[in-house]
């Protein structure tokens, strides 16, 4: 659905040169919500903006639901746009105009007629949870309500995409959750396809299949949640199961283990110690829920050097564990 290819958007002022995005390639398929991480800094609002076009990338491509974005012509782009929503982190109501004025405000600069202006915006608010605060005024109501107005309103000209700016960065924890449930609901009932930039490992947690981290305009690493959590050495999975710098005593092993889904049930530390006879000593660890998945990390040290460990690791991936060993044999010890 989102289609872009070694995208790059320099800045240019005052004689410097900020390289924002830095050959950017990147794929969201359709019905996918895809989640980029990164500081403040990183370049992620200007990839996001890239992605309708709202900043105009130096080089690339970008193909949104089929279209070449920066082949169309002003009309065309006006069009394409139209199915592109965007939600950001301070909303940007129109303070004088009610709920339902403000989500009405899109589908009049649309030229929607007002008899189906009505019962759209109905539709919008009813998909919102917001039916009974059509009359209030953004001010007299919360801030995680204001945002499901802001995601009414992006949804008025029935977009394909949505994407979404830090939308739960300045909502409590609470908050942030019931918004993220709203997105991954409207992602389920209308096949919505969801682009977010984020600096929060929760919101990638939380909803995202897919995941992105961005560092000085660049992908570090990027791909479905689940496989990178897997994968040894991942950045994301290193965020969401923070464990200190390995620094294994030498004679023993130590491996990270990581776990999901049936796995996950299975006790593998008791099976390891019964099969081997072995006493196997927990460092550290922690499960977590990752798109409706336990998913888990267990730092485990066992006695031996891991050449001596070789069948206790095996019966550890035979298992289907993802084991990432850090133990020093006696040789390297040595050195
Ligand atoms: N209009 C601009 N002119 C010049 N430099 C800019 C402009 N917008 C962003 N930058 C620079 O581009 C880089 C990336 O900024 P960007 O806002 O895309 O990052 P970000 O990851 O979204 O961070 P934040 O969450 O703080 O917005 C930064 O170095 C920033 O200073």
């Amino acid at each position: 659905m989102i289609q872009i290819d070694k995208l790059r958007k320099v800045y240019r002022s005052r004689g410097r040169a900020v390289t924002a995005v830095d050959d950017v390639d990147l794929t969201v398929g359709e019905g996918e919500i895809f989640g980029v991480l990164g500081r403040s800094g990183a370049g992620k609002s200007t990839l996001l903006r890239c992605v309708n076009l709202l900043e105009r990338p130096d080089s690339g491509r970008i193909e949104v639901d089929g279209q070449d974005l920066l082949a169309l012509s002003g009309g065309e782009l006006r069009r394409a746009r139209q199915r592109i929503g965007m939600i950001h982190q301070h909303f940007g109501l129109l303070s004088s105009r009610t709920v339902a004025g403000n989500v009405a405000f899109p589908l009049e600069v649309m030229g929607v007629p007002r008899g189906e202006r009505a019962a759209r915006v109905a539709e919008l608010l009813d998909l919102v949870g917001l039916t009974d605060h059509a009359r209030a005024y953004p001010a007299q109501i919360s801030g995680g309500q204001k945002q499901r107005v802001g995601i009414a309103r992006a949804l008025a000209g029935r977009p394909k995409v949505l994407l979404s700016d830090e939308a739960t960065s300045a909502l409590d924890p609470e908050t942030t959750a019931s918004i993220l449930e709203l997105l991954r609901d409207l992602n389920r009932r209308l096949g919505l396809t969801v682009l977010l930039i984020t600096h929060e490992m929760d919101v990638v947690k939380r909803i995202c299949d897919g995941a992105a981290i961005m560092r000085d305009g660049r992908f570090v690493e990027s791909g479905p949640v689940r496989d990178l959590l897997l994968r040894p050495g991942s950045e994301l999975a290193r965020d969401l199961f923070p464990l200190p710098a390995p620094d294994p005593r030498p004679g023993t092993t130590v491996a990270d283990v990581t776990f999901e889904g049936d796995s996950a049930d299975r006790p593998f530390v008791s099976s390891l110690a019964r099969t081997y006879a072995i006493d196997v000593n927990i460092l550290g660890g922690a499960v977590e829920e990752v798109g409706g998945t336990r998913v888990g990390r267990l730092r485990v040290e066992l006695p031996g050097d891991p050449e001596t460990n070789a069948a206790q690791l095996a019966h550890l991936r035979d298992a289907g564990l993802t084991v990432e060993v850090h133990g020093r044999s006696e040789v390297e010890a040595a050195r």
